[in-house]
Order: structure tokens, then sequence, then C-alpha cells
């Protein structure tokens, strides 16, 4: 363990008794993407939720750069952790720009006034989603795709270390797709770990390193192209499936 990391080691968590995350390890530095794959009801999600705080282990323990993370303030780990969930509430009665603004939330002061450094970090997160030309909107009159950048910019606007993302893709066209993962791509440079819950194989192989999770456990855990592979991917989803490289990436093929 270092201090630059968020690690979650050994980490238990069931509901009503029913086990979901079973002892998983896992750890992202930062300047690194980590994408999580795996079939519906592998865990992901909860295992997402325990990394970012928000459910308590019931057995192992999550680690952020050097302490546990239940240890910080919920405004010191909000600085520290974004979490954009798969399928987030959103206030209805707040401009795009409001709702930007909720991401200082973790960075202002007791008198929780917003300065320069806040409204900084709002245009920047604003620029990098591309969602400044609805700034005056209510989400509720937003597509999806709009809706969900907005949310990625209020997350942005914490200017977190880690990015915990879940399902982050899922109402973005294709134009939209390959912008995100620019910006990923971007975020990975300045430094910021990035987690993210993909399901598409194909966006997954941008990632520096892919964990696939089922029934609870993390199967396989490597670069792109040693973890998604024919064999696993036939085994876990039950499927014929081809793997090509192109450019020395893995491409899954489904079907016939
Ligand atoms: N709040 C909850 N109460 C009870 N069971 C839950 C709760 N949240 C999730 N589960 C169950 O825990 C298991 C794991 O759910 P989780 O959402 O972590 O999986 P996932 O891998 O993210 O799935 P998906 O790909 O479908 O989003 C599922 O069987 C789910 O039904």
């Amino acid at each position: 363990m270092n201090g630059l990391e968020l690690l979650a080691q050994q980490v238990r968590y069931g509901y009503r008794g029913r086990p979901v995350v079973r002892d998983v390890s896992l750890g992202l530095r930062r300047g690194e993407w980590l994408a999580l794959l795996g079939p519906n009801g592998a865990g992901k999600s909860t295992l997402l939720r325990l990394m970012a705080g928000l459910l308590r282990p019931q057995g192992g323990a999550v680690w952020l750069e050097g302490r546990r993370l239940l240890d910080y303030r919920s405004w010191e780990r909000g600085q520290r952790i974004a979490f954009l969930p798969q399928m987030g509430q959103y206030p209805e009665d707040l401009t795009v720009e409001e709702v930007v603004y909720l991401g200082r939330t973790p960075h202002l002061g007791l008198l929780g006034r917003p300065g320069l450094a806040d409204a900084e970090a709002v245009l920047w997160a604003m620029e990098q989603t591309g969602v400044g030309e609805f700034r005056d909107r209510l989400l509720p009159t937003l597509s999806g795709g709009e809706r969900q950048r907005v949310l990625l910019a209020r997350a942005l606007a914490a200017r977190p270390h880690f990015l915990l993302l879940d399902e982050p893709t899922n109402h973005l066209d294709l134009h939209h797709q390959a912008e995100f993962l620019c910006l990923l791509a971007g975020l990975r440079e300045a430094g910021v770990g990035i987690l993210t819950v993909l399901h598409d194989p194909n966006l997954a192989q941008q990632a520096d390193r892919v964990a696939f999770m089922a029934e609870g456990q993390v199967l396989a855990l490597g670069s792109p192209t040693e973890v998604l592979s024919q064999g696993l991917l036939q085994r876990v989803y039950g499927l014929y499936v081809r793997v090509r490289h192109v450019e020395g990436r893995p491409v899954v093929l489904i079907g016939g």
C-alpha cells in the first residue's frame, strides 16, 4: 500500500446476510484508469459504493491515501473521491450551472459561499464536459445524455483525486462516448485515478487495467489483452464470442 492509492482490502459486503462482495482486494493508483466488468448482479456497483465510502464494509477495509476511508470526515472524503452513480437522483429545480456548483460543496467552508477557485473549477468542469451551452437550463429539460454529462461535470467540479463512475457511458451517443474516453484520458494524464464500471468490453480495452468480477469476486485482473480473453468471456457470459486484435487491442465480437 502507498499513499497514492485507493485500496479495497479483503472487503466483504452483503444485503440481509446474502454476500455480494466476497473478500475483494483491489487497488487504484492516481493517474490510472481501471475498468470493472462483469455480468449483472456480480457486485460491481456495491464494490464501487464501498470504495466511495458510501457503504461500510462488513469485513476488511478500504484505504484512501494511507488512511482508513471511514476515518475521513465526509467533506474530506468528498474533496478526494467523486462518485457518479448509475441512476443518480438529480435536483429538478436547479439550473445546470447550479448543479455543477453542488460538486464544490466539500470545498466550501462553514459559510458555504463560493469563491474564485470554485468558479474556476465549475467553469473548467463545464468546459470539459461541453455543458456550458445549457448552463441556464433545468435538468428535466435535458436529454438523458446531456444530463449524464452535467452529472459528470458536477463530479469533476470537486477536482477529485479519484473518480468512480458507474456505467457512465449509458446514455451517451457514439460521438459523446468518444469525447468521454478522451476526457478520461486527459484526467488520467492529470493524475486522477479513475474506476469505471462498464459493460462494453470494447470500451474497457482503452483502460490501463481491467478487473473482471463475477459472483462477488474478482476473477481476473490485468491488462485488457490479458483479461478480455475468449475463454473467460464465454465461460462467464455463456455466450459464443470471438476476440480479434486490431492495432494491438482486443476487439470483442458477439454472435456467429
Ligand atoms: N439495496 C439492496 N438491497 C438488497 N439487495 C441488493 C441491493 N443492492 C444490490 N443488491 C443485490 O446485490 C447483488 C449485486 O448488485 P450490484 O448492483 O452490486 O451488481 P452489479 O454487478 O453492479 O449489477 P449490474 O451490472 O446489473 O448493475 C444483486 O443480486 C442485487 O440484486
